[in-house]
C-alpha cells in the first residue's frame, strides 16, 4: 500500500487558513464509490497505466462504515490493482491533505485489509508476484479434471472448464479470489472451505501472449457445494459464481452453468440449486433451462394444453384467482431427468407458456398477466388473498385428461376469519398499485428471457 501526499508544502503553508475555516462546517466526507477505483492487471506494465481494466464493484461504500463515507481527506484517490495472475492487490492512495473536520480521519488501512486481507501487499512484492506466483492457476488446472463443454457454434473454443475439489492449491487459489468475490458478488461472504463437500469449477484459457508468465488465464469460476439429501442423494448448490469483468457477456457464465448441469445429470444428483442468484444470473440460468426444456418431450402435451386454454378463456372478469401450474408429476419428471429444481421449473414453465403465446393476441396475453397477478398476490398476501382451498378446473383440451394441465381456482375471501386488521380503501389502492408494479416487473423479466430463448432456440422452437 503506497501513500502519496500531494502538495504537502502548500498544505503546511496553509495551516493558518485552515484554522480560520476550521469551524466553517462539519466535514461532509467523500463517498468511497467516488474516490476509489479497482483495476485488474494482466501484466506488470498495466499497473498504473490507462490499459488496465477497471472493474465495477457493485458498491464500495458498504465497506466504509454506515454511511459509506471517508472523512478527513482533501482530493483523496484510492487506486487498487489486482493481479490477474497471482490475485494479489496493491493500493495506491493519494490526497492533498488531511484534517479533522469534526468526523475524524478515516483509517484506510483496516478497511482495505478487510476487503483484500493478506492479498494486500506493497508494490515491489505485487510486481514480483506476476512471475514468482505464475503457477498459481496452472497448479490447480493441471491437477483438475477437464470437462468438455457441449460447445455451440458461437462458443469460445479455447475456453476449458476444469473441476477441482476445494483443497490444497485450489483452496489457496480460492482464498486469493475472495476479494474479487467480495467486490463483485453482491451480499457475498467467503465460503468456509474447511467444511467438507466443496468443489470449484474454473473456466480458463491458454494464455494468448507467449511472453505471459502464466500458462493459463482465469476467466471465471464457480464454488459449488454438495449437500446430503435424505435418504441417499446429493443436491448441488451453486454458492458463488463469478466471471471476471473483462470476460463477462461472452458466454462463460453459461458454460459454467451448463457444466454444473451436466455433472448433476451424469452423477444422478437430486437437483441443482443456486444460493441467492443475482437478477442477471437468474436471467442466464432461466435462458439455459428454458432451452433445455424446449426439447424435453414430456412437457409438451401439458404445455400445449395450457397455451390453448389461455387462448380460449377470458379471465378479465374472473371472480376467483387463477394460477398456471404444471401437473406435479411433471415437475418431478423434470427434476429427475434434467435436475431442474421445482421452484426453478415453475419459473421456466411460465416463460415457456409466454413464449408459445401469440403476442398479437392481446386477450391471451391479458389472461397470462391475470395468472401472474393472482400468483403474485397469493405469494405476497398468503392466506389473506384466499389462495387456500384450491380446486382443479377442467378445460377443453385435445390431450388426454390425465396429462392435461391444471388451472387452480380459489375462492376469494376464504380466509376472512384470519384477517384481524380492517384495511382502509386508500391502503388497498396503494397495495393494488404496488402489486401491479411488481407484476409489470415480472412480465418484463419473463419477456426478456423469452426473447433470448426465442433467438437462441429458433431451431428448437420450429421442431
Ligand atoms: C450465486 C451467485 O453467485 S449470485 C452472483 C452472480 N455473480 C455476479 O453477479 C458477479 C458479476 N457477474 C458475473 O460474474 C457474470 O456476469 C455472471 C456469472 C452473472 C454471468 O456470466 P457471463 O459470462 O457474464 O454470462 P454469459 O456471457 O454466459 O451470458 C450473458 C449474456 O451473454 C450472452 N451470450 C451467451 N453466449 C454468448 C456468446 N458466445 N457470445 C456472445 N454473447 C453470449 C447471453 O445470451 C447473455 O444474455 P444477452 O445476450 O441477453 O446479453
Amino acid at each position: 500500500m503506497a501513500l502519496k501526499q500531494k502538495g504537502s508544502d502548500a498544505a503546511a503553508a496553509d495551516t493558518s487558513k485552515r484554522r480560520r475555516v476550521g469551524f466553517a462546517g462539519i466535514d461532509a466526507g467523500t463517498e468511497a464509490n467516488e474516490c476509489m477505483q479497482v483495476f485488474l492487471a494482466r501484466n506488470p506494465d498495466e499497473v498504473g497505466s490507462a490499459d488496465s481494466t477497471p472493474i465495477e464493484p457493485f458498491d464500495l461504500n458498504h465497506f466504509f462504515g454506515e454511511d459509506g463515507k471517508i472523512y478527513g481527506y482533501t482530493n483523496l484517490k484510492i487506486n487498487v490493482w489486482i493481479s490477474a495472475i497471482s490475485f494479489h492487490a496493491y493500493a495506491e492512495i493519494s490526497f492533498q491533505e488531511t484534517s479533522d473536520g469534526g468526523k475524524g480521519i478515516t483509517d484506510l488501512k483496516p478497511v482495505l485489509q478487510n476487503i483484500f486481507g493478506e492479498n494486500l501487499v506493497e508494490k515491489d512484492e505485487f510486481l514480483e508476484a506476476f512471475s514468482k506466483e505464475c503457477q498459481c492457476i496452472s497448479d490447480v488446472v493441471t491437477n483438475g479434471n477437464s470437462i468438455k463443454p457441449d460447445a455451440s457454434g458461437e462458443d469460445d473454443l479455447s475456453a476449458e472448464i476444469v473441476r477441482v475439489e476445494l483443497q490444497g492449491a485450489a483452496a489457496y487459489l480460492y482464498s486469493r479470489l475472495v476479494s474479487l468475490v467480495l467486490l463483485l458478488v453482491e451480499g457475498s461472504t467467503p465460503i468456509d472451505i474447511t467444511e467438507h463437500g466443496w468443489e470449484m469449477l474454473l473456466i480458463v484459457k491458454k494464455a494468448e501472449l507467449e511472453s505471459s508468465a502464466s500458462k493459463f488465464q482465469l476467466l471465471g469460476f464457480a464454488a459449488v457445494h454438495h449437500f446430503y439429501y435424505y435418504p441417499e442423494s446429493t443436491r448441488l448448490r451453486i454458492s458463488q459464481i463469478l466471471v471476471l469483468p473483462p470476460y463477462q457477456g461472452e458466454g462463460h457464465g453459461r458454460l459454467l452453468l451448463e457444466a454444473i448441469n451436466s455433472i448433476a445429470e451424469s452423477e444422478n444428483m437430486y437437483d441443482v440449486t443456486i444460493e441467492d442468484p443475482s437478477d442477471y444470473l437468474q436471467y442466464v440460468r432461466s435462458s439455459i433451462d428454458c432451452l433445455r426444456l424446449l426439447t424435453f418431450e414430456p412437457i409438451k402435451p401439458a404445455l400445449g394444453a395450457m397455451v390453448l386454454s389461455l387462448e380460449q378463456t377470458n379471465l378479465s372478469k374472473r371472480t376467483r384467482s387463477s394460477i398456471m401450474v404444471p401437473p406435479s408429476d411433471l415437475a418431478e419428471t423434470v427434476r429427475q431427468k434434467l435436475k431442474i429444481n421445482k421452484k426453478q421449473f415453475l419459473r421456466c414453465w411460465e416463460i415457456l407458456i409466454y413464449l408459445h403465446l401469440d403476442a398479437e393476441n392481446l386477450k391471451c396475453i391479458d389472461n397470462f398477466r391475470a395468472c401472474i397477478y393472482d400468483r403474485t398476490k397469493g405469494e405476497l398476501l398468503g392466506g389473506a388473498s384466499g389462495t387456500n382451498g384450491k380446486r382443479l378446473v377442467q378445460v377443453p383440451t385435445s390431450f388426454d385428461e390425465d396429462t392435461s394441465f391444471a388451472v387452480f381456482w380459489t375462492k376469494e375471501g376464504g380466509d376472512e376469519d384470519n384477517q384481524t386488521v380492517q384495511q382502509q380503501p386508500e391502503d388497498l389502492a396503494t397495495q393494488e398499485e404496488q402489486l401491479n408494479e411488481l407484476v409489470d416487473n415480472q412480465m418484463e423479466e419473463i419477456a426478456e428471457v423469452a426473447k433470448n430463448v426465442a433467438s437462441r432456440g429458433k431451431d428448437k422452437l420450429a421442431a
